[in-house]
């Protein structure tokens, strides 16, 4: 294992009866690294993240986490290891019925007791917000904002629990040029503030370039290249370059 990667993935396979998805998949993830795991659609990427995680089990290999064999961890461990790991869905999944207080303070619910809470909720809340950019949003819905402004809230919800590591499954997926720009610098000022580790999946090439210092390409199920941006935009290979064309 290498002892410097926070997320250590090893021959990982994974398939859903005859659909061999990931065959051999190994990657790492480095401390205050922005890594950008590119691929096709259907190529395997959310099944990577949610295997990290353990939301899907995996058929064979190896994966660490914060140095935690994570097949190995029983429910409250495995609980324990995903507060740490934030994880930012393609849908938002924020709840349209709460204030964006709301949605923030249920985060805290599940993760600080009630003392921690009364301590501390209100100042967190804001600071994930102010992070963000939306502290003036505080009491409004989610149904009542832009969706660069949902996606920004789900941020600050995964913010709040200040996790070593966050999961972004397709952030720009769905928004315009300019607020996908935005989010990219914004997924750079999280890194640059927080130092967290970030996986970004994506196929969105303005995105990883902002954002990725490292970038895997999933292909057969496997890590075809593993380089920066600038190298693989380079590259002579034919698979690669379908990618920036
Ligand atoms: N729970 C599941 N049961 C069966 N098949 C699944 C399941 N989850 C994913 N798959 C299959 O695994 C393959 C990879 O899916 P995945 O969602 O990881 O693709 P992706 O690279 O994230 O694509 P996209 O960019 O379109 O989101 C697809 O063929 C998909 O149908």
């Amino acid at each position: 294992m290498n002892d410097e990667a926070i997320i250590d993935v090893r021959h990982l396979y994974k398939s859903f009866g005859d659909n061999h998805v990931l065959r051999d998949f190994s990657m790492t993830l480095a401390p205050a690294e922005n890594l950008a795991v590119l691929g096709k659609s259907g190529s395997g990427k959310s099944v990577l993240i949610k295997c990290i995680v353990r939301l899907l089990p995996l058929d064979q290999g190896s994966i660490e986490v914060l140095h935690e064999d994570v097949g190995a961890l029983d429910l409250d461990q495995l609980d324990e290891l995903r507060a740490r790991v934030g994880f930012l869905f393609q849908s938002n999944a924020l709840y349209d019925s709460m204030t964006v207080r709301e949605n923030l303070e249920f985060s805290l619910r599940r993760h600080w007791n009630a003392a921690q809470r009364k301590r501390g909720a209100d100042a967190a809340v804001l600071e994930a917000l102010t992070d963000v950019g939306l502290a003036h949003t505080v009491d409004m819905t989610p149904a009542e904002l832009s969706g660069g402004m949902r996606k920004r809230i789900a941020l600050a919800r995964t913010l709040i629990l200040r996790p070593s590591i966050i999961l972004y499954d397709e952030p720009t997926t769905g928004l315009d040029p300019i607020t996908s720009r935005e989010i990219s610098q914004l997924i750079v000022s999280v890194q640059q503030k927080y130092k967290t580790a970030s996986i970004i999946i994506s196929h969105d090439m303005h995105c990883i370039d902002i954002t990725a210092n490292r970038v895997i390409m999933l292909i057969d199920g496997k890590s075809y290249a593993n380089d920066t941006y600038a190298n693989l935009r380079k590259s002579a290979d034919a698979r690669i370059q379908e990618f920036f064309d």
